[in-house]
């Protein structure tokens, strides 16, 4: 098969969907990898690495595309990529299509089978998913820390505290990958943490983690306005597969926080949890200020640090595009079953529920989708 890796377009966005040892993998199996001039210097990877690993290195964006079977991406294709689809295309990238209509009618009127990184999910877990939320979950705090001195627009106040002075209050709604990994972060600097779930049992797994070092609190409406009230760093982790992500914290909810204090709404990339987190911010102009709180809403957290992003992305990628490129999209999506449940759109169709739910699509079963006429490239 032939592979296409794009450069990365999004704003800041360092990260590449192959590294030059991921390159040597596919060449060893008798694939040919398709890599855009400069598109891992984010990363620290440079064309002769990749052309040292056995790539062509491609001058244009337009031609990799043209000339692949396959292209492997990190984030959603932004507009102007958008004419490079065609019919039998697969796209294997993150996409978020809950909160992309656009990318996915856009999917769906040229016939591109679209695996989604985010909704790949074995016995409940999202493997190509866990690495970056680690890796977000982690710089969310790191991120709010910084947001909370005074010379970056917020309160003033150091998250450990020091003798005598009362420690920062952190609060995480959704308590999984992010969440706890964003209590690790902020255990770590000595705030006072408290972590809210809808599942019982995650709590008490958190419970098991953390011990008396963070404070669990099951996820309703009157817990979560008390949480958000005295926090002054919010953590938005909530995830619920492919859909778009519910508005747990209200503008008035977000009206009783403290002038200064801080929310990163780590969820925005499936829409948020926060209603007044009502954009996505970039890395370039991270944050916003409504209601004297700072709001950052960056859907890519992970590509500002991209050395260990890349490394950990691709790392989990890989072996799921092998299948793909060794067997052909059917057959490796007919045999794996998590694999299948990436497939977001295939011949025209929106083959995943919550995403044709909350888009407003008939939802097509990927067997029936691909069992409409088989367009081959
Ligand atoms: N902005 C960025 O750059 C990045 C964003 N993300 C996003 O972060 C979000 C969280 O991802 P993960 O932690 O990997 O998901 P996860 O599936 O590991 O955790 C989500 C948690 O939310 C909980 N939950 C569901 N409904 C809830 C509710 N009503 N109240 C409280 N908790 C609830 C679930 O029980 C689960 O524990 C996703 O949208 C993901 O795409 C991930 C990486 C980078
Ligand atoms: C998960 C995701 O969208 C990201 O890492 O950018």
């Amino acid at each position: 098969m032939i592979i296409g890796i794009p450069k990365e377009i999004k704003n800041n966005e360092n990260r590449v969907a192959l590294t030059p040892s991921g390159v040597i993998s596919f060449v060893k199996s008798g694939h040919k990898v398709l890599v855009e001039a400069n598109a891992g210097i984010g990363s620290g990877f440079r064309n002769e690495d990749y052309a040292n690993a056995g790539a062509e290195i491609i001058e244009s964006a337009a031609n990799v595309w043209a000339q692949s079977e396959m292209i492997m991406k990190v984030k959603e294709p932004l507009s102007s990529e958008y004419t490079y689809f065609r019919p039998g295309l697969i796209l294997f990238t993150y996409l978020h299509l809950a909160a992309e209509p656009a990318l996915a009618q856009a999917l769906k009127d040229n016939d591109v089978t679209a695996i989604a990184y985010e909704t790949v999910e074995v016995n409940r877990t999202l493997p190509l998913l866990t690495p970056m939320s680690e890796v977000a979950g982690r710089m969310s705090v790191q991120i709010g820390a910084q947001f909370l001195q005074k010379t970056n627009g917020g309160q003033g106040i150091l998250l450990a505290g020091v003798p005598g002075v009362s420690r920062g209050q952190v609060t995480i709604i959704g308590g999984g990958i992010v969440g706890t990994n964003a209590a690790k972060m902020a255990v770590g600097l000595g705030a006072d943490v408290t972590i809210l779930d809808l599942s019982a049992d995650r709590l008490r797994q958190l419970d098991d983690i953390f011990g008396y070092q963070i404070t669990t609190l099951m996820s309703n409406p009157m817990n979560i306005a008390e949480a958000v009230a005295k926090a002054d760093l919010l953590i938005g982790a909530v995830l619920i597969p492919g859909a778009k992500a519910p508005k747990l914290v209200t503008e008035e909810m977000v009206k009783s926080m403290k002038p200064g204090s801080v929310i990163v709404d780590v969820a925005i990339d499936q829409g948020g949890i926060v209603e007044t987190c009502d954009h996505v911010t970039t890395h370039d102009d991270p944050t916003f200020e409504k209601h004297g709180v700072l709001h950052y809403s960056v859907a890519n957290m992970p590509g500002a640090v991209p050395r260990t992003s890349t490394i950990a992305l691709t790392n989990v990628t890989v072996p799921y595009a092998m299948q793909i490129a060794n067997k052909g999209v059917q057959k490796a999506i007919s045999e794996n079953g998590a694999l299948k449940l990436g497939v977001n759109t295939a011949n025209g169709e929106i083959t995943y529920e919550v995403v044709a739910k909350d888009l407003g699509y008939t939802y097509v079963s990927v067997e029936d989708a691909l069992a409409k006429e088989v367009v081959s490239i």
